[in-house]
């Protein structure tokens, strides 16, 4: 029905109220009223008149409304409301009956406002029903009260505070979560109350300052940001929106609000910024993968990584990390990656990887997976650590560890190990082992000679021609010094012989030039054999060791092979080392003198004192055997100080009983010479014994004076103050150096036997006539040693030498023996 129409409607009706008897003929009014009307019997209930709204309204006709009552245009559960509501109801007064739901005759529902009057029509005691179809009006209703409960349970339902308020500044309501953060039970409880009321009072001045701000202007102010102290004096950061409230006019009447408490987020956010920024400015590089479908590709890399590896960032960006192996994928490490990344578990490998310009770099990667909130993989993280120096460093000290830092080869502890497994393996298929003893001869000669500078280098001259000539199963050992030590394996496939050792005999003594200088060393050789020359590492070493010593001892520059017979020897070397001290104590050296004489006159010039040792078992050892035992002892100091002594005694009993004056040669071993009291110890045997000193001549070997001219000098200046004679012995055999050789006080060089056993040849002749040369040039008399012959001593006349000493003339005797001979040769 039109608005305008029902304060009509309204008006008709109360007229007739004041005129309840209704004609027959209804009035157009009735009829025709856009609003469904009726009139019913009170008694019967029957309709007695609808008019035509009703009739469209209800979808009966007239005819079928007449034969109906009041009860069938309601469904049964409004029937006993009605029922009580008739038998109430007065039935002449004007009624408001409410809202009453009817049936159609589609059996559809609908609400209506029922207004009634009762009547008399027809003489009947009637009710006018006259209804308003509110069907409409309930469920937008409904519909308002429903969404009104929607609004409040999603406002309730927001993680956020929501609230507003009136132009007077007092809350009016808000949500669940404001109420809460107020410290109220419940969200009616906010209704009238300010901020000053709140746990933020502090700040309400401001708070209301915004506030009447936006209301004023209609500003909303929208995600901004604020920090509000707690009650506990903490701070929480939130992002507050605030618009004005506006009524239907347009009117603003107040504010909304929602605030939304960031705190964690604001630290969460903080957080990351910080572990991204320490990612960033980390010293270790570090990459970020994403797994994908196929392959696993970079996400990220930090600067470190460029740093490390000259890979850009944009360079790697979404490729697949093997780019750092750059095909070098046959790495066992990368079997227990792929293993670890398919476990999806964290691992920590090294692998050799490769930067951008090609070179490698041993990368430690420690890889994690990052894992998504359901515990997905959906990246990896890994940090790389070049640690190529560390293990460069590493290695190197386990090559020092192993190795002899002067040549590379192996060392003692390495051979030893090598040796062990060799044996081991050896024994189990039954092969052989060879272990090779080499010792370089007269080494330290050339160390004392020529300096350690030339010793080195002609050390790695030979570790290198060793193992040029080696199999890269066999290992070749410097054991320290001169010493050289091989392990050739004899395994059924490769056999060393007699000639492999000799090849190394002969690629030892090669020439060897340095600085300009052409050097021949020569090294003797022993070999012993697993398993029959022994079972044990310390066995066949021994044994090797023995055999070398035998390959000395029969003139060097050989090679020996173990034999049982050996040990017969060491074992004698090992009870003279044993008996020489007891030696010394009990007296048991005698001294044989053997004569030097004038080539030209052919008279006794003097005699050199050699020292025998009259071993009670051995019988007389020639000082060749124990000489080298007592320099290894120290014990020649004093041997050397008895022989001093006792030549002394021996040189003035010859004057004393008359057979003459003769010069007194005597041996001083490199120990004695080097013994700050030895000009003392000389000047004393000298007073002791009363022999002049010029009778005294001392044997020094060329090695031992140009070992430390400078010493040598020194010492040799205070013995020529003694007034004693000095000669060097064995002359030829070492590297004398001519400049030094004239700084020293000499009074003859001593031309070694080896030199003289050579001549007739003529490189022999040569060698003999340049050094009588160069004596006399340094104005130093020259003595033959070892000459055997006739032919060897008139050579040696006619190159001007001047005197000789060995077997052609007289073999060394003892003192007495010799008295005859001295006793002629004085008398001549
Ligand atoms: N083949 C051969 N040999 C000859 C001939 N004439 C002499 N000899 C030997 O040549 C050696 C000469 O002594 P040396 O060169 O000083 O060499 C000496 C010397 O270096 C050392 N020596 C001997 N006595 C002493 C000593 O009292 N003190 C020290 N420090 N060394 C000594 O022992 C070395 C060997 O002494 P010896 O066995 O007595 O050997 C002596 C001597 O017997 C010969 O015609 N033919």
């Amino acid at each position: 029905m039109p608005r305008q129409t029902r304060p009509v409607a309204r008006r008709q009706l109360a007229r007739r109220r004041h005129s309840p008897e209704v004609d027959d003929g209804l009035p157009g009014l009735f009829r025709d009223h856009p609003q469904p009307m009726w009139i019913y019997d009170l008694r019967t209930l029957r309709f007695m008149a609808v008019n035509e709204a009703a009739r469209r309204e209800y979808g009966y006709s007239e005819s079928e409304f007449l034969r109906m009552t009041i009860r069938d245009i309601r469904p049964p559960a409004e029937q006993e409301r009605l029922s009580a509501n008739l038998s109430v109801a007065a039935p002449r007064a004007f009624e408001n009956a409410g809202v009453w739901t009817h049936r159609r005759k589609d059996g559809s529902l609908l609400d209506v406002q029922v207004t009634s009057q009762g009547l008399r029509y027809r003489g009947r005691a009637c009710r006018f029903v006259l209804v308003h179809n509110v069907s409409g009006y309930l469920s937008v209703q409904r519909a308002l009260h429903q969404s009104e409960q929607l609004y409040r349970s999603l406002i309730d339902a927001l993680p956020q505070q929501v609230f507003w308020k009136g132009l007077d500044q007092r809350y009016q309501g808000g949500n669940k979560e404001f109420a809460r953060v107020a410290g109220l039970a419940s969200t009616g409880d906010l209704v009238g109350k300010t901020d000053a009321d709140f746990p933020w009072h502090y700040s309400a001045a401001r708070i209301a300052e915004e506030d009447a701000y936006i209301m004023r202007t209609g500003q909303a102010r929208l995600a901004y940001e604020d920090r509000l102290l707690e009650p506990d004096g903490s701070q929480r950061d939130y992002v507050i929106n605030k618009l004005p409230l506006h009524d239907a006019d347009g009117q603003i009447v107040g504010l909304l609000g929602t605030i939304q408490d960031i705190t964690e987020r604001k630290q969460a956010a903080q957080s990351l910024q910080l572990q991204s920024s320490a990612v960033e400015a980390s010293v270790n590089a570090i990459i970020i993968t994403r797994v994908g479908v196929k392959d696993d590709v970079v996400e990220y890399v930090n600067p470190a990584f460029t740093q490390m590896t000259g890979f850009a960032a944009d360079e790697v960006m979404g490729r697949d990390c093997r780019f750092l192996q750059a095909g070098d994928t046959e790495q066992p490490a990368l079997a227990d990656l792929r293993r670890a990344l398919h476990e999806e578990r964290a691992i920590t490998v090294v692998l050799r990887n490769y930067r951008k310009d090609g070179s490698l770099f041993w990368n430690e990667l420690r890889v994690a997976p990052v894992r998504d909130a359901q515990g997905a993989v959906t990246h990896w993280v890994g940090i790389l650590n070049d640690i190529t120096a560390t293990r460069r460093y590493q290695a190197e000290l386990e090559h020092q560890a192993s190795h002899d830092a002067l040549t590379s080869l192996p060392n003692r502890a390495l051979f030893n190990d090598r040796l062990e497994h060799a044996i081991a393996h050896a024994s189990r298929y039954g092969h052989k082992v060879w272990v090779v003893f080499i010792d370089l001869d007269n080494f330290k000669l050339v160390n004392d000679t020529l300096g350690h500078g030339v010793g080195d280098s002609l050390l790695q001259t030979v570790a290198q021609r060793l193992s040029r000539r080696l199999r890269s199963s066999d290992t070749v050992a410097r054991l320290g010094g001169d010493e050289f030590m091989l392990l050739l394996l004899d395994d059924g496939e490769q056999h060393p012989t007699g000639d492999t050792i000799a090849a190394l005999l002969n690629a030892v003594a090669a020439p060897v030039r340095l600085s300009d200088r052409e050097f021949s060393l020569t090294c003797s050789i022993g070999v012993a054999i697993f398993p029959g020359d022994g079972s044990a590492p310390q066995e066949l070493l021994k044994h090797a060791d023995m055999a070398m010593y035998q390959a000395k001892d029969a003139g060097r520059n050989q090679i020996k092979f173990f034999s049982a017979e050996m040990n017969e020897q060491v074992k004698e070397r090992t009870l003279i080392e044993h008996s020489l001290r007891a030696a010394v104590v009990r007296s048991q050296f005698v001294l044989h003198y053997q004569p030097s004489v004038c080539l030209t006159s052919g008279t006794v010039k003097g005699v050199e004192a050699l020292v025998r040792w009259n071993h009670p078992e051995l019988g007389m050892v020639p000082p060749a055997r124990f000489i080298p035992v007592a320099e290894d002892t120290g014990l020649i100091v004093d041997i050397g100080s008895w022989v001093l002594r006792e030549a002394c005694a021996q040189g003035r009993r010859w004057i004393d009983s008359g057979v003459g004056r003769f010069s007194v040669a005597v041996n001083v071993s490199a120990r004695q010479f080097r013994r700050p009291s030895f000009a003392a110890e000389v000047r004393e045997a000298l007073r002791e014994t009363g022999l002049p000193a010029d009778l005294l001549d001392l044997e020094i070997t060329e090695s031992v004076v140009m070992a430390d001219v400078q010493q040598a000098v020194e010492v040799m200046a205070e013995l020529k103050e003694i007034g004693v004679r000095m000669s060097i012995d064995d002359f030829g055999t070492g590297y004398s150096s001519l400049s030094y050789l004239r700084l020293f006080p000499l009074d003859y060089l001593k031309i070694d036997q080896s030199f003289i056993a050579e001549m007739g040849t003529p490189s022999g002749d040569a060698m003999v006539r340049s050094i009588v040369m160069l004596g006399h040039s340094l104005d130093f008399g020259l003595i033959a040693e070892g000459v055997e012959t006739a032919a060897q001593r008139d050579h040696l006349r006619d190159l001007g030498c001047d005197q000789m000493q060995g077997y052609l003339f007289s073999r060394p005797q003892p003192a007495d023996a010799l008295e005859a001979l001295l006793a002629a040769s004085a008398g001549r």
